[in-house]
């Protein structure tokens, strides 16, 4: 099994056929819908919250709500509908999860999109979840992960997923890796790859982008869509404190399962960094897009489908995926 991570990877350039890289198309359908880019920020506490979400909706960028507060999504999805804007939630698959899913088909309230977020998703309680929300929300597109090999993603798709999330330990803010000796961590591009041989439906590459070449060199190896986490961390909008440092200002970046997010040390497999202050969320998204426009200028083509055809060469070989321990 050949084995790369994003650093080990170049891609190759073909003739460019544009004259300009405004004439690049980012845009992405998934679920049936159109979105600006192929990229999403990760459904974390210190990533997004409703008025981030709502900011991304209305400018045409997919979005997936965290699942951390559970009493407020049914009143988000009110209010995203009535605005004429997407709802994307997420759910866990603990019990009061099955509850929630029976009370919005009861109540006719249907996400667009709805992911199921849990660490270790190649298991029969989100094969089960699956299937609960194909049965009570037929029309919701789902998303299920998240996995990291191919068997996983054809059992999550044969179970009903719409689309499947990859990606184990990969993260800026993980440490699964280290605690547990499992994942995808340093060799996440190649675990995007072979789940994308196997799979027939999307796939969300999930965690360890450190730059925006990055999200291209998805896209060659199979992802539809890559969620980020770190890179879009630090912002203006991003939730979460702030605190400032000889003069310069930085903003919490926390994992899902660490104990900030948890409220209590059991089970951490995530820990808490402070992210330089960035500026404003849209100038980080349009930079991404012109840096995505010129990917596929690279790639001799006019969209992303070129970037899926280019040759890639490996460059070095490493296992920390830009992380420094
Ligand atoms: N992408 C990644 O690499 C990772 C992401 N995360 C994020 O952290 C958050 C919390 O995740 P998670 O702990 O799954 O969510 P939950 O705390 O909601 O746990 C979901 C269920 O799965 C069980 N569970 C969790 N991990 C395992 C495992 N390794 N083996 C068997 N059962 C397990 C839990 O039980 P119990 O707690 O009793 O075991 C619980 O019943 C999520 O947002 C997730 O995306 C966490 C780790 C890795
Ligand atoms: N192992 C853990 N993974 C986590 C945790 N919280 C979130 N995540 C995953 O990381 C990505 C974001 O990665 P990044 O490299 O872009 O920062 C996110 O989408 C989750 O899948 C955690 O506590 N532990």
């Amino acid at each position: 099994m050949k084995i790369f991570d994003y650093e080990d990877v170049q891609l190759v350039p073909n003739k460019c056929v544009v004259e300009s890289r405004s004439e690049c198309d980012t845009t992405v359908t998934l679920g049936g819908r159109n979105f600006k880019l192929p990229v999403v920020p990760a459904n974390m506490q210190t990533i997004i919250d409703e008025t981030v979400a709502e900011k991304l909706a209305t400018e045409g960028y997919f979005y997936i709500m965290h699942r951390f507060d559970e009493e407020g999504r049914i009143p988000f999805i009110k209010k995203m509908h009535d605005k004429g804007l997407i709802a994307s939630i997420s759910v866990g698959v603990k019990p009061a999860e099955y509850d929630f899913v029976k009370q919005l088909a009861t109540e006719e309230l249907v996400p667009d999109y709805v992911t199921i977020d849990i660490a270790h998703g190649h298991s029969d309680s989100v094969i089960n979840m699956i299937k609960h929300l194909k049965e009570y929300l037929p029309t919701s597109f789902v998303i299920a992960g998240n996995v990291g090999t191919p068997e996983a993603v054809r059992e999550l798709e044969n179970a009903g997923a719409d689309a499947t999330k990859v990606g184990i330990g990969p993260g800026k803010v993980c440490i699964t890796k280290l605690k547990t000796g499992f994942g995808t961590g340093g060799w996440q591009l190649s675990a995007v790859r072979r789940c994308s041989k196997a799979a027939r439906k999307p796939i969300i590459a999930d965690g360890g982008i450190r730059t925006h070449g990055d999200i291209a060199k998805s896209i060659r190896f199979g992802a539809t869509m890559v969620m980020i986490g770190s890179l879009f961390a630090g912002h203006e909008e991003s939730p979460g404190q702030m605190k400032e440092e000889n003069g310069e200002l930085f903003k919490e970046y926390f994992g899902s399962a660490s104990e900030y997010q948890k409220g209590e040390h059991k089970n951490v497999e995530g820990k808490k960094i402070w992210i330089k202050y960035r500026g404003k969320l849209s100038d980080t998204l349009n930079e991404m897009q012109q840096d995505l426009q010129s990917s596929i200028s690279y790639s001799g083509g006019k969209d992303l489908e070129a970037i899926r055809k280019v040759d890639y060469v490996i460059v070095k070989n490493s296992i920390f995926n830009g992380d420094i321990f």
